[in-house]
């Protein structure tokens, strides 16, 4: 009974393999019978075997249906894309040929199931006679199907046999002659159509054909063993289900087919999605496809552009800017910065003009300057204005007694150390026409504001006196008038004085090209006395009458500008800035830029003290309101809000203050030394602080003219206000000392300079700055050496050794002798070597030194005609002190 059970059990993968199923199929059907399985290991009785057998018959047709579909399914994917009737009529047609052994095959495996069952069937109810003979049926029936294995698999070996021995020839020859084997029906075309596809799959773009993806194509046509011809085999498939040449072929399951069937829906979904996804990156590509747009009409660029930037002016792909680059010549990325010839080049390139796009840069005030002064120069509301007058000459010859007189106050009295100090402007009114003097006596400060771009001046009165003729700076003066185009009026002056000699003065001058109207010349000479104020108001005239002929002329509405003059820190109301006005009028309330400073004008006064609103051109006026205190020459110019001024004056301030910075780099200790023996020069470094601007300069001018034997002074900082800690800071690191003129050190900066051992010195006169100076200058020079006589010897006695020489036996008359000493030998007043002390005794012992009144013994270097009466005169040199 035991055994019966045994034989009755049948698994279920056993059912499957007999309907030729795949399992889950044979699962699920028996769980739709309510048969308890779980999976293709679950077992059935013969009953149940039997029902599912009949249950798979009853669906044969529709199975068949299902196949035939799959079937479709995978031949057309892996071919071409007929529509879905060709598909199915191809379908149909392979279908009717396929007459192969595997249907055969496939139709005994049925007979002999169909038997079996029914046999089972019976089985029920026979007796185990006749179960043992099913039993011998259901073996033979293996035997056969094992025997009918064998003869595929020998089959299979011969086709790959085939296979290697035509390795040498071609693919596509291989997969005609599969083709015609396993379809010998289908035209030629019809090969080659598929022979094609296989070539050339119609899939999407993106999936292009690999090494990989080859592999499988040629293998397609494996199947087609003539062995087992089936309808699956004779379509080339995808599939890699055919495993490597020579492996052993296994027979592809029911099970295995429909998850290729799974795999190829899943395929198609992903060309399809993947050709979508093409489409539409191909129809997102488009708009960045810019070669339609048309060229513009010119190219506008800036330096320093790349291909990239070119390429969106020029509406061109980068890649192509950098392509057209090439051709010319030019080896660039898109990224790499063009000069200008090469962008230039290109949109010549592309035949059309090029244009450099100009950059205004409101922070360059100087720009805006000259704009407004040619402005003026066009503009049709232009007036007189009044001339702007230095005046220039030799030291004492009456340039200060000059000015005073013109404004009638007596500054020079006043003055500390007597030299003119202050610095400013003023008017003078004469037939209700102004005259604007600077209050800057002197070439040096004329030509310092000429060398930083102010040229204020439109006339110099160069100032003579009769009485002492042309003298060296009023040659210089007159150079420096020249160099700047400026006309010269001479005023000879102090003709009051006795022994004034005006004509000489102007017999001197005609050497200089200064020739007088009255002779011949165009130089107006006029005879003064500045003292007296004699003829002054002539000069006054003949100052009007040049600035007639010079046709001076400003426009008062445009936007003021001007020049600084002066400027200072005012304790109480900031900085404060001296300014001339010199286009336009400047009004309370401007927003203004002043070199690198910026504000507004907040109080506007005139040279008489008089608080004004308004300054017209060439009116010099002191102005308050600013950030910080100006330099003098720094150009003055309005805005149209405080805003722009005050970013275009911080921004100056910055890139001032970088210079700045960058400059002192330059004086560090560390390449001080080796600049100064790179230069063969000495130099004396000072940071120089001043109460005003025109003491800084006049201080800084003087000081760097004093040259002693090659040494010199290097300012290395100039400024106005107190001496700060930054001021001790930089002369430390510099190794400089600091000059205080009229100024303090800070209590911090006091303190930092005693413990770093910064030098300050603070004066109130110039000169006596400038003196100390030229003292440290002269302690710094090399010392100079003097011989000075010690002591007078007699030779008393001689005595030759050899290998020794001549050795004297001498007597100290007067002084003394060291063993360092030069030594001179006289004879009959006449020096007959001079040299030095090789050795010094007395009696056998060697000494430093004999004095006077003592004997001692001595050899002379080189020397051995040492005679006795000998005078020797020893001496030494010694370091003398400059002067
Ligand atoms: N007799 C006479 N003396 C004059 C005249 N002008 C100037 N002086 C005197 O000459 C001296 C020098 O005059 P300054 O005006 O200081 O000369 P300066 O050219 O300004 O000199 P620096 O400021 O040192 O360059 C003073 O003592 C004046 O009084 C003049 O017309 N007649």
């Amino acid at each position: 009974m035991k055994e019966s059970d045994l034989m009755a059990k049948k698994r279920i993968y056993e059912v499957a393999k007999e309907l030729n199923i795949d399992n889950k199929t044979v699962v699920d059907k028996a769980k739709e019978l309510g048969f308890d399985v779980k999976s293709h290991m679950s077992s059935l009785d013969d009953a149940q075997a039997d029902k599912l057998v009949e249950a798979f018959k009853s669906n044969k047709n529709a199975g068949k249906a299902t196949k035939k579909k799959s079937k479709i399914k995978i031949s057309v994917g892996a071919i071409r894309r007929p529509s879905h009737n060709e598909k199915k009529k191809d379908f149909s047609k392979n279908k009717k040929r396929s007459n192969n052994h595997r249907n055969d095959q496939e139709q005994n495996r049925n007979k002999k199931n169909n038997e079996r069952r029914r046999q089972n069937n019976d089985n029920k109810n026979s007796r185990p006679a006749a179960r043992d003979l099913l039993k011998q049926l259901q073996h033979k029936q293996r035997a056969e199907s094992s025997e009918l294995d064998a003869q595929t698999e020998r089959s299979r070996r011969q086709w790959h046999e085939q296979q290697n021995s035509s390795k040498g020839t071609k693919k596509v020859e291989q997969v005609k002659k599969a083709e015609k084997k396993s379809i010998p029906s289908v035209g030629a075309e019809a090969v080659k159509a598929r022979v094609e596809a296989s070539q050339k799959p119609t899939g999407p773009k993106i999936i292009k054909p690999s090494p990989a993806r080859n592999k499988p194509k040629v293998k397609k046509v494996e199947p087609v063993i003539p062995a087992q011809p089936t309808p699956e085999n004779a379509k080339p498939s995808r599939k890699k289900d055919f495993g490597k040449p020579g492996r052993k072929k296994r027979e592809v399951p029911e099970y295995e087919r429909e998850r290729s069937e799974h795999s190829d829906k899943a395929r198609r979904r992903r060309n399809k999605k993947n050709k979508r996804n093409n489409q539409t990156q191909e129809v997102k590509k488009q708009p960045t496809q810019r070669k339609e747009r048309p060229l513009p009409e010119t190219l506008v660029f800036e330096e320093g552009m790349n291909a990239q930037d070119l390429g969106k002016l020029l509406h061109r792909e980068p890649a192509e800017i950098v392509k057209k680059l090439f051709m010319l010549g030019v080896m660039t990325n898109q990224n790499q910065s063009l000069d200008k010839d090469t962008i230039e080049l290109l949109a010549a390139e592309y035949g059309i003009d090029a244009q450099e796009k100009v950059h205004e840069d409101i922070s360059d005030i100087d720009t805006l300057y000259t704009k407004e002064v040619e402005a003026s120069k066009k503009s049709k509301h232009q007036i007189k204005r009044p001339p702007v007058v230095t005046i220039m000459g030799h030291v004492d010859h009456g340039k200060t007694t000059l000015l005073d007189r013109l404004r009638h106050t007596n500054v020079s009295e006043h003055e500390a150390g007597g030299i003119t100090q202050k610095i400013g402007a003023y008017q003078v009114r004469l037939d209700d026409r102004l005259i604007t003097f600077l209050d800057t006596p002197g070439h040096a400060a004329f030509s310092n504001m000429r060398a930083r771009g102010a040229e204020i001046t439109d006339i110099v009165v160069l100032v003579v006196a009769a009485d002492d003729g042309v003298m060296p700076q009023t040659i210089e003066a007159i150079d420096h008038a020249k160099s700047a185009k400026v006309p010269i009026i001479v005023a000879v002056n102090k003709i009051d004085k006795p022994g004034a000699n005006p004509d000489h003065v102007m017999e001197q001058l005609m050497k200089y090209g200064l020739v007088p109207e009255d002779w011949g010349g165009d130089t107006i000479f006029v005879k003064i006395s500045a003292k007296t104020g004699k003829n002054v108001d002539d000069l006054l005239q003949m100052i009007l009458l040049q600035s007639d002929v010079m046709e001076l002329k400003a426009d008062p509405d445009q936007k003021a500008i001007g020049t600084v003059i002066e400027a200072r820190l005012d304790k109480g109301r900031g900085a404060v800035a001296d300014v001339l006005v010199q286009q336009g009028t400047l009004k309370v309330g401007d927003p203004i830029v002043v070199g690198d400073t910026f504000g507004r004008v907040r109080v506007m006064t005139n040279d008489k003290g008089r608080r004004v609103k308004k300054a017209t051109p060439s009116t010099p006026v002191e102005i308050t309101g600013l950030n910080d205190v100006p330099s003098s020459a720094d150009k003055l110019v309005v805005f149209d809000d405080e805003k722009t001024a005050r970013s275009v004056g911080e921004q100056r301030a910055k890139n001032a203050l970088e210079k700045q910075r960058e400059n002192v780099q330059h004086v560090t200790l560390d390449n001080l030394f080796d600049t100064m023996k790179k230069e063969n020069m000495k130099e004396v470094d000072i940071v120089l602080k001043a109460d005003v601007q025109g003491s800084v300069e006049a201080l800084q001018q003087s000081l760097e003219k004093i040259n002693v034997e090659g040494v010199r002074v290097n300012i290395i900082h100039a400024g106005v206000g107190a001496i700060n800690e930054s001021d001790v800071t930089l002369a430390g690191a510099s190794n400089a000392f600091i000059i205080g003129f009229n100024v303090r050190p800070t209590a911090t900066a006091k303190s930092q300079a005693e413990s770093e051992g910064v030098d300050i010195r603070l004066y109130n006169i110039i000169y006596k700055a400038m003196d100390d100076v030229e003292a440290a200058m002269k302690g710094m020079l090399e010392p100079t050496y003097e011989e000075k006589v010690t002591g007078n010897l007699t030779v008393r006695e001689t005595w030759k050794v050899s290998k020794v020489g001549t050795i004297a036996g001498a007597f100290v008359d007067s002084g003394y002798i060291t063993r360092d000493s030069g030594v001179r030998v006289i004879r009959d007043g006449i020096v007959k070597y001079d040299g030095k002390v090789a050795s010094l005794k007395r009696f056998k012992d060697d000494v430093k030194e004999v004095k006077q009144g003592f004997d001692c013994g001595l050899t002379i270097e080189n020397f051995n005609d040492i005679k006795i009466d000998d005078q020797l005169e020893a001496y030494e040199m010694q370091e003398v002190k400059p002067q």
